[in-house]
């Protein structure tokens, strides 16, 4: 808790200090750029998190802050000014998830589509606010109101924004612990395995872009108003969004405070240079530029980094773990079955009229020369990629239109040929999210004690001797050799204990030893949990030891379908697939 307490103290009592120290003007200033800051700590927190770069976030700052200022002038009364304000902040915050989920929806890049977006529905807002005369003021703007409970600007509502200032920061650090803050980056550092993992990335996004929107209006809304007597168009416009990203970038987006130092920094720099410099704008480009290329975390991260030089902070012991909840029931169950499946994408036919179906248990392996369609077979059944004919079920539910976030939902987990975990965080956090796939629960994402769920197979696992994942709990991941990386991705996917365990050359990278052992691993888990497992395996002496069923793909047909010997004696697998060893 002192990691959280600790900053929001000292950015109490510095901001507290400033009216003393530098006076009631200086502080009326300061209000201004903590007013930006604080709509710069949304955009922070999305940006930052999820990659999502929003480009028209004033589009919710200068609505809420028109919304205010209407109010104010109406003279409604106490109540009614916060019921209108609760009712602003749930539209804003539904529209925002909406649109984002949708822009999203189907979707694996962080967007530039939702960028250009946003930033065309900012302009067209500026260009409402600018000619709806009787509502807005036009070009003037709405001024003629009093403050928010009659403060002076230049005194007392100073407080009111410190107030906002020290609990939008307050609840950001407090997110930050939350394991809502691990799933959050997750989407940036890779969403396509979150979705495995069972995660509706689209509306993850959708909740972040909602949760920024909603500091913004907040900023908007519940203090430039007050603050500047007036709203004008420009508080709706592209040039404040692309400025509120221009302080997020310059202060840090990791950091919580980056954005409100960001802020600050060029509110006063252009404050001091504006009369005295008349290239000053040029200035705060080339400053922009040189961070942005030399110091992408912005200043908070380059303060962070001369912190940790002189406090090395040593990473934490793992805490201890705690019993993980059961995996939820899963919507499917039985054989899987393609029926004349095609795949094709633009002009090249993929899978032509592919047909089989596995036993409800056992080990099926997927063999076949490159390019035969083995891993485009598994693309189609985890949603991956969408067939273009015919029909794949699993039990009686079909499921080839399916996005990828709902295979886990139906047992089906997956590991991809090339190691996909999350590279940017460390083997624990990657457990972490494994461990609440497929079994947390919205309120599980609020709780610290969820980042220490541990379920037995896991813990059987980790505790193998020759698994060597346990030792490097606190490592990042990005520090782990490709084998290990093998191991976690594998560990990762049973984690949540899928009926489908779909495995995309999981030996490749691994030396004999590990070959062995990951072999080992693999029938284990299918004889411990009784389902299916698929695999695409080129060593064919891996293929003997663990198939009861040989798959054989060939120009994305299937060749053969049968026990590893009756293949192997199979005349056109012997003409087109010689069967050799890694
Ligand atoms: N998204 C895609 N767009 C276009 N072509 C694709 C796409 N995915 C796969 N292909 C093509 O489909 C064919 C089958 O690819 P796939 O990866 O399924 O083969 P594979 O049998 O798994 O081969 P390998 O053993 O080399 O991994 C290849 O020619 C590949 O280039």
């Amino acid at each position: 808790m002192a990691s959280v307490l600790l900053p929001v103290s000292l950015l109490l009592a510095a901001l507290l200090l400033i009216p003393e120290l530098f006076g009631d003007f200086t502080a009326y200033q300061i209000g201004l750029y903590l007013i930006y800051g604080i709509a710069a700590q949304g955009i922070g927190f999305l940006w930052g998190k999820t990659g999502v770069l929003p480009l028209g976030q004033a589009l919710f700052f200068g609505f809420a802050a028109y919304v205010t200022a209407i109010t104010l002038r109406a003279e409604t009364g106490l109540i009614t000014e916060l019921a209108l304000a609760v009712a602003v902040l749930v539209a804003i915050a539904v529209f925002a998830c909406a649109l984002a989920a949708l822009i999203f929806r189907g979707r694996n890049d962080s967007g530039p589509y939702f960028s250009l977006i946003t930033l065309a529905l900012v302009m067209i807002a500026e260009q409402i606010a600018g000619t709806a005369t009787t509502l807005t003021g036009g070009f003037n703007g709405l001024s003629g109101f009093d403050s928010l409970g009659k403060l002076d600007p230049f005194a007392g509502f100073y407080y009111v924004i410190v107030g906002v200032t020290v609990a939008v920061s307050l609840l950001l650090f407090v997110l930050n612990r939350l394991p809502v803050n691990l799933i959050a980056r997750a989407v940036a550092d890779n969403e396509p395995r979150l979705q495995l993992l069972g995660f509706p990335t689209h509306i993850i996004k959708g909740a972040a872009f909602a949760f920024s929107a909603v500091i913004a209006a907040l900023a908007g809304g519940g203090c430039l108003p007050s603050h500047q007597g007036i709203v004008t168009p420009t508080s709706m416009g592209f040039g404040l969004s692309a400025e509120l990203v221009i302080l997020t970038a310059v202060g840090g987006r990791y950091h919580v405070l980056g954005p409100l130092i960001g802020a600050v920094l060029v509110g006063w720099a252009s404050a001091e240079l504006r009369d005295s410099f008349p290239y000053w704008e040029l200035l705060m480009a080339v400053a922009f530029i040189l961070v942005v290329l030399k110091a992408p975390g912005g200043i908070a991260e380059l303060l962070e980094a001369g912190y940790r030089r002189v406090r090395a902070t040593k990473p934490g012991a793992p805490s201890k773990v705690i019993a993980a909840p059961p995996t939820k029931a899963v919507d499917a169950a039985g054989p899987l079955r393609f029926d004349d499946v095609h795949l094709q994408i633009g002009v090249v036919r993929i899978l032509n009229g592919v047909s089989f179906q596995t036993p409800a248990t056992g080990i099926v392996s997927i063999i076949g020369p490159n390019g035969a369609g083995k891993t485009s077979t598994l693309n189609t059944i985890t949603g991956n990629l969408r067939i273009t004919g015919g029909r794949i079920t699993f039990g009686r539910r079909k499921i080839d239109s399916r996005p990828p976030y709902k295979a886990l939902h139906s047992g089906i987990g997956r590991k991809l040929q090339v190691p996909s975990v999350f590279f940017s965080m460390s083997v624990s956090e990657n457990l972490a999210i494994a461990m609440m796939a497929n079994r947390s629960r919205l309120l599980d994402l609020l709780r610290p004690s969820t980042y220490r769920w541990r379920s037995r197979s896991l813990s059987d696992l980790l505790d193998h001797p020759s698994v060597p994942l346990k030792e490097e709990l606190v490592e990042p991941v990005d520090h782990l050799p490709q084998g290990h990386r093998q191991f976690l991705e594998y560990a990762m996917t049973i984690a949540a204990e899928p009926q489908v365990l779909l495995l995309d050359e999981p030996c490749a990278g691994l030396s004999p030893d590990e070959t062995a052992l990951m072999t080992d691993l693999v029938r284990h888990y299918q004889a411990e949990t009784g389902g299916l497992v698929i695999v695409i395996e080129h060593d064919m002496s891996i293929v003997e030891a663990i198939s009861d069923k040989v798959l054989v793909m060939h120009l994305g047909q299937v060749l053969a379908f049968d026990t590893f010997e009756q293949v192997r004696r199979n005349p056109e697998v012997q003409a087109v697939y010689a069967g050799g060893t890694k």
